[in-house]
């Protein structure tokens, strides 16, 4: 049989009273959530809440973007010295020392923070002129992201077993990150390197992918494709929830290969602990079970800057990752 991503569907979660009935399908739902977590690290949603109209809008306002010729994309990159993060356009990126045949735009979101000059990232934001409204729609869809991810951190507390509020309180000053990623068409097999495969390095990453295959997901030694399911949302588990849970969810992973015969455009927004988070297994999952911790101690910004070099190593220079903060 052919192994898929699992795909949950969340309205159970979503109904607004609960019997008896609605109860046990929540459970079971956690259950399939907590398997997915560890066995894939990746689960795709329906019924998650997310407008969808929203989605379809955001979508039409990202291909008018990269649609534009190049050199109009070009003036949503930072002036050189200006933006200490790869903020706005970004046609560069590289993976294992491979340029990723991708385009990408770039946008912090503060979230909610109660100290602003501590969390001012979105300050370096860089938004386009063109197309018409394009601000304005992005911050949409990143207002009913952050809502979403907000549901999905309560319900992947829970299938830990933990209080709902546990991931949103564990770094309470969080830093969301919202890429717009396009990926032209490409008919040479052996170029199809759209993202190359990384794991992702927050907490959790929720993914809206248009109808176009490419984003894959290792599952063993076998790169599984994560179908588009039109109104789906893939999530999936980030290095930081690998090291908080001591590795019993799974950061897995994954990459996108280019179509051959079509463009693809896809939305990743993640949600991070703030720069300054200091990093460690937690008891819940080490000495309250028994276990050593996995990972030393760390601020979450050391790791961060390891991940950002790597997007511009050669060829034969090795990535760092979660690796070098194993015990
Ligand atoms: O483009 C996609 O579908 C996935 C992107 C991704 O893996 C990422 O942004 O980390
Ligand atoms: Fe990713």
């Amino acid at each position: 049989m052919k192994e898929e991503v699992p795909v949950v569907d969340f309205a159970p979660f979503l109904a607004p009273d609960s019997t008896e009935a609605i109860a046990e399908k929540r459970k079971a739902l956690l259950q399939e959530i907590s398997k997915a977590c560890e066995e894939w690290g990746f689960f795709q949603v329906i019924n998650h809440g997310m407008n969808w109209d929203l989605v379809q809008k955001t979508f039409r306002k990202s291909q008018e973007f990269f649609w534009l010729p190049l050199e109009d994309k070009l003036k949503a990159q930072p002036a050189p010295g200006s933006s200490p993060y790869p903020t706005g356009f970004n046609n560069k990126n590289r993976s294992q020392g491979v340029q990723d045949k991708k385009e990408l735009l770039f946008f912090f979101t503060d979230e909610s923070s109660t100290d602003a000059s501590k969390h001012a990232y979105s300050q370096y934001n860089i938004w386009p002129d063109r197309p018409l409204h394009f601000r304005s729609v992005v911050e949409e869809y990143i207002q009913h992201a952050e809502r979403t991810m907000k549901c999905v951190m309560a319900i992947v507390s829970e299938s830990l077993g933990l209080p709902s509020n546990f991931l949103a309180n564990i770094s309470q000053e969080k830093l969301n990150m919202f890429m717009m990623h396009y990926y032209p068409q490409c008919i040479a097999e052996n170029d199809r390197q759209g993202l190359g495969y990384h794991r992702d390095g927050g907490i959790i990453t929720m993914v809206a992918q248009d109808g176009v295959e490419g984003y894959q997901v290792l599952k063993g030694d076998k790169w599984v494709t994560i179908k588009p399911i039109e109104g789906a949302l893939t999530f999936n588990v980030s290095d930081c929830l690998q090291v908080w849970t001591n590795g019993r969810y799974k950061s897995v992973l994954h990459r996108v290969r280019n179509h051959k015969t079509h463009e693809r455009f896809s939305f990743a927004f993640e949600t991070t602990p703030s720069l300054h988070a200091q990093m460690a297994p937690l008891p819940q999952f080490t000495t309250d079970i028994g276990k050593p911790p996995e990972y030393r101690p760390f601020e979450y910004m050391e790791y961060l800057m390891i991940r950002l070099k790597n997007k511009s190593l050669l060829p034969n220079q090795k990535e760092g990752g979660l690796e070098d903060f194993a015990v």
